[in-house]
């Protein structure tokens, strides 16, 4: 490690020593851009990589709102506005009881190096609040929504910021925050927020995207390896956005997803989530707002485990979909032990840093990172964003077209910066290295 890279890890260590996620996100690229950042002094001298691993801005605001009872109630809401060097800052909104500022900071870092590789012209935000939507009526969550917005406004717009939905928010949340983004700029701007519906600006498959681009990512690696999905068996967690278009595509070029779990605990389906009922059956449980998996196990009459997480399954290809750190080491020896072929990530930074390392350095295991296997859902957001522009809808066969195309481009260029540095197929530090020379080109061509 460079004297540079050391004095960078050391003060971020020092200085965020009471945020985990935020560190181990950044510790963990400072890793993998190693082989790029060596002979080029000009990131010392222009202190790029300080400006690169820490936000512009970051905006924290109370979120009073009132129950159905009559009761006050205060959360805490973020927005953190990363980097904006090759286009307006953009990045999801996470409604759940564990965010905090480490937590959005983290999301924002990975969103910004996630989005580089598109092709579209974005930067990297994330934010949201430690609302937990649970257990909420429609018209808790929807005056939460308001309120949340009514402290964000100011901040966003199509060529600022341009929030999106995450965890605990889809398709009503965002409904509502651009609902009180009308009424407060008085501008119906439909490329202030991405995730809208259909009939007022939303792109069809957005909400099949984020799971439907992991796939085409997985079936570039397969094709790589001379394969195809057909009769292979995957081990997904969560049961929620990302896991429904995982799910969905998967059973479309004949896959079978064995699992999906929840904080709850997991289910085991050995004839696999593939019919449309089981698909519709995700998204009851998810609109249901209990954010338990157990009713599929009684629906379908699978087994259910409780407080266990699916990795212990042994299936072809593991796509960890719900959250941060939900695979740790031990997951990680298990996974190796059960002979899985393919780890791809489609959640934000779901291992461990000692996990993934473990995955990744395995000869037996092919890893692709969610910077890159997880991008769908903001390529299908910016196509969004560009039929606003054009104030113009495309159609599914399009807009499946350009995601497919897309994902094709992150992978090529995932694997391009892998060879180029000597790396073989490491697509994760390739994904990397590819987004940090993109992002790192435009921020030394704009100065200080
Ligand atoms: N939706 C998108 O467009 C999108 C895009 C890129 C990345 N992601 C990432 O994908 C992941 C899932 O997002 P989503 O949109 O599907 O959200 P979601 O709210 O639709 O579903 C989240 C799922 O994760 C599970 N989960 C959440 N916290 C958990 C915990 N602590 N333990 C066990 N299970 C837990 C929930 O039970 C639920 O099934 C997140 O990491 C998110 O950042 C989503």
């Amino acid at each position: 490690m460079s004297d540079y890279v050391s004095r960078v890890s050391a003060d971020l260590q020092q200085r965020y020593a009471g945020q985990p996620e935020y560190l181990q996100a950044v510790l963990t690229w400072l890793e993998m851009i190693a082989p790029a950042l060596e002979d080029n002094p000009i990131y010392e001298r222009v202190d790029l990589l300080t400006r690169m691993v820490e936000p512009d801005r970051m905006l924290t605001f109370t979120v009073p709102w009132m129950d159905d009872q009559g009761m006050a109630h205060t959360n805490h809401g973020y927005r953190v506005q990363f980097n904006s060097a090759i286009g307006p800052y953009k990045g999801g909104l996470r409604f759940h009881p564990s965010v905090n500022p480490s937590i959005v900071k983290f999301l924002g870092f990975e969103q910004t190096y996630k989005n580089a590789l598109t092709g579209l012209p974005i930067g990297g935000a994330a934010g949201g609040a430690d609302f937990d939507p649970r257990g909420k009526s429609s018209r808790e969550i929807m005056r939460f929504c308001q309120s949340f917005m009514t402290a964000l406004y100011r901040l966003i717009g199509a060529d600022t910021d341009i929030p999106a939905g995450d965890i605990g928010v889809g398709s009503r949340e965002i409904g509502y925050l651009y609902g009180q983004y009308k009424r407060l700029t008085g501008k119906a701007e439909s490329s202030a927020l991405t995730g809208k519906g259909l009939t007022y600006g939303g792109s069809v498959i957005r909400q099949e995207a984020a799971g439907f681009g992991t796939v085409y990512f997985l079936a570039r690696m397969l094709e790589h390896q001379g394969e195809t999905l057909e009769g292979k068996r995957l081990a997904v967690s969560g049961f929620g956005n990302m896991s429904w278009g995982v799910c969905r595509k998967s059973a479309e070029l004949g896959g079978k997803v064995v699992t999906l779990s929840g904080p709850d605990g997991y289910v085991y389906d050995p004839d696999g989530v593939c019919t449309q009922e089981k698909f519709d059956f995700m998204l009851s449980m998810r609109a249901g707002g209990a954010d338990k998996v157990e009713p599929y196990a009684d629906r379908f009459g699978v087994e259910f485990f409780p407080g266990k997480r699916p990795w212990e399954v042994p299936v072809d290809i593991v796509i960890p979909c719900a959250t941060q750190n939900e695979l740790d080491v031990e997951d990680a020896v298990m996974i190796v032990a059960n002979n899985v072929r393919y780890y791809v990530e489609a959640a934000n930074m779901p291992a461990t840093a000692e996990a993934l390392r473990l995955l990744r350095l395995s000869p037996k295991i092919l890893t692709a990172g969610s910077k890159a296997s997880g991008s769908g859902g903001v390529v299908v957001s910016a196509l969004e964003m560009v039929q606003n522009s054009l104030r113009y809808s495309w159609t599914r066969q399009e807009v499946d077209s350009r995601l497919k195309q897309i994902m094709g481009g992150i992978y090529d260029a995932s694997a391009a910066a892998a060879e180029e540095y000597g790396l073989g197929y490491d697509l994760i530090a390739g994904n990397d290295i590819a987004a940090f020379k993109k992002i790192s080109t435009a921020m030394i061509a704009q100065g200080l």
